[in-house]
């Protein structure tokens, strides 16, 4: 099996994951900027959150991976500086807004009533100084972590860290939600019934 030491996913991870907090209610997101920051309010407890290697998800500088979680649009509501918000591609199924002026981005949000995912917004639960969101449970798109700039030849480390961590590797989603995903294309193309 490849070393893992000195293998680092993210600062979240990287010392132990924390549990989530039965009863946990949601907490505040705060861009970086250290006046004006935008704040993002979250009314619930996150699911599904995950490591992500994917070069569209914003990780902090330095991370090799972002953590990402899952939550209903009617639980996400901008408090504070919205007008620093922008839409970093508005042709991509989840439209990140990111704040304009330190880059970070405060949720993401599918516009396509289509989509699986419609209906979810996608937040970085570390952006909270609330403890108790939901732990991450596996890591998607690790591959793709090549794509910005990591050799391939760490891919081995890097996934037996994960394992490590309890965090299984997989190239794209987890099998529950690429399962979710084929489940709605199924039903909308009437393979499955509706
Ligand atoms: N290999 C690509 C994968 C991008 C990708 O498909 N990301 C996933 C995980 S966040 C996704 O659902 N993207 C939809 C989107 O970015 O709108 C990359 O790293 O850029
Ligand atoms: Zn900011
Ligand atoms: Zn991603």
């Amino acid at each position: 099996m490849a070393g893992t030491d000195g293998v680092k996913i993210h600062p979240a991870v990287d010392e132990g994951i924390a549990p989530g907090r039965a009863g946990f209610q949601g907490g505040v997101l705060s861009c970086h900027c250290g006046i004006d920051p935008v704040k993002v309010r979250i009314t619930s407890q996150t699911s599904h959150n995950h490591i992500c290697g994917c070069t569209k998800c914003w990780r902090p500088a330095g991370a090799t991976f972002s953590l990402v979680a899952v939550v209903a649009r009617d639980c996400v509501e901008i408090i504070q500086n919205s007008d620093k918000l922008e839409i970093v591609d508005r042709n991509a199924a989840i439209q990140r807004h990111r704040c304009r002026d330190c880059g970070v981005h405060m949720f993401g949000r599918i516009e396509d009533k289509q989509h699986p995912f419609y209906g979810l917004d996608f937040v970085h639960t570390e952006l909270s100084s609330e403890r108790g969101w939901s732990a991450p449970e596996f890591a998607g798109f690790v591959s793709s972590v090549i794509e910005s700039g990591v050799d391939p030849s760490r891919m081995g480390g890097i996934r037996a860290r994960l394992r490590e961590l309890g965090l299984e590797p997989y190239d794209a989603l987890s099998p529950a939600l690429m399962d979710a995903i084929a489940t709605h294309v199924a039903k909308r193309t009437g393979a499955l019934p509706a």
